[in-house]
């Protein structure tokens, strides 16, 4: 049977979330949809679908199983802890929260419920490359790793895209995948701004350069520029005691003509991880189904929302921030690989 789904947030995000669950998964079926904005609501809804005034509204409905968040960051919080008091399965797309206190909120509410819930939307975790990337740091081919080297680049951004977004929306993504795949906790940060890009327009604090301190000593630098124009560009390198391992450029047609030898650039997110997103949502749906959530966890969403608060700090101070982490509860701690006696 088909798992009934309600989506939260018919933006962009959510658009683009509803055309793959109805077009291209399967053992899915999108049954309710809510918005601030009724109208887009109603635009957005596939055929059939029911469209709720309230977010609680469909968290409760009988005709929904699990749910869908694609609001803006700051809703997150609330539609969260109404999904675990209905004990339903959500995907919550990234930032999982907007400030640290909301985090913990969350995680405390799960880790009383005593099941996990909650998948964050951190979809490089499920891109090939990256996971590539990930098995060969973990099998030690080359040596601990000693620097991340993880590049963020946006073509252009929304007008309301602020100096404070690259640090508590854009760095989320860098800093969970830095976490997964060096196996590694955030201990600090720091952020620094090079001279101002003139294009992008306005006051933007455009890019910035983030350093982010890691649990066993490794380093990661991130580069984020949101303005490059040409594309969007993402890029990671493990710097290794014995080698380097890097992402692939993407594959794509190698285009030869008076203007030399050249390969297309992803115009945005949807276009680079558009395979990432639908393996997130293939292993969404089969533990959503069963009741439960895999994946990027609740705690993940806190240890990103944690970094970017600290990365705020660290942009005004101008010095090291340090992280100051909550005890992990026991439903985040890894399984162990074999069971006591
Ligand atoms: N994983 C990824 O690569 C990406 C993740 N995102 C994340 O997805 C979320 C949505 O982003 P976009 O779609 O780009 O924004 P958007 O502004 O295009 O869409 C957000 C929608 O949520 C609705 N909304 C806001 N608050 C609401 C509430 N309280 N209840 C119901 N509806 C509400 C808005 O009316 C709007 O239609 C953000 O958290 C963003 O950071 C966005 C782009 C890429
Ligand atoms: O999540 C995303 C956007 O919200 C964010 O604004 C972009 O910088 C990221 O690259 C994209 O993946």
């Amino acid at each position: 049977m088909a798992l009934k789904v309600g989506v939260i947030g018919t933006g962009m995000i959510g658009q683009d979330h509803i055309r793959r669950l109805t077009k291209v998964l399967s053992g899915v079926e999108i049954t309710a949809v809510n918005d601030i904005d009724v109208e887009r609501a109603k635009e957005a809804a596939p055929y059939g679908a029911e469209v709720f005034e309230t977010p609680k509204a469909l968290i409760e409905s009988d005709n929904v199983d699990a749910i869908v968040i694609c609001s803006w960051g700051p809703a997150h919080e609330e539609q969260l802890l109404d999904c675990i008091a209905a004990g339903k399965p959500v995907f919550c797309e990234k930032p999982m929260t907007t400030s640290e206190e909301a985090a913990i909120r969350i995680v405390e509410a799960e880790a009383a419920y005593g099941k996990r819930l909650i998948q964050v939307g951190f979809m490089r975790r499920f891109d090939a490359d990256y996971r590539r990337l990930k098995a060969v740091v973990d099998s030690a081919m080359i040596g601990a790793p000693l620097m991340y080297h993880s590049v963020h680049r946006n073509a252009s951004v929304p007008s309301h895209y602020t100096s404070d977004m690259p640090l508590n929306d854009t760095l989320v993504h860098d800093a969970d995948i830095s976490r997964w795949l060096l196996s590694d906790e955030i201990v600090g940060v720091e952020v620094r701004y090079p001279r101002r890009s003139t294009v992008g327009g306005g006051e933007l604090k455009n890019p910035v350069i983030v350093l982010l301190h890691m649990e066993s000593g490794a380093i990661v630098d991130v580069e984020i520029s949101v303005a490059i124009t040409y594309g969007y560009d993402i890029r990671g390198e493990v710097s290794g005691e014995t080698g380097v391992a890097s992402l692939p450029n993407r594959p794509a047609t190698v285009v030869s003509d008076v203007n030399g030898i050249r390969q297309a650039m992803p115009e945005d997110w949807r276009e680079r991880f558009i395979e990432a997103y639908d393996q997130e949502f293939r292993e969404w749906i089969i533990a959503a189904g069963e009741g439960t959530a895999t994946g990027p966890s609740a705690w993940d969403g806190y240890a990103s929302t944690l970094t970017a608060d600290a990365a705020l700090r660290a942009a005004e101070s101008g010095q090291y921030e340090p992280l100051k982490m909550i005890k992990k509860p026991a439903l985040y701690l890894e399984a162990p690989a074999v069971a006591a006696e």
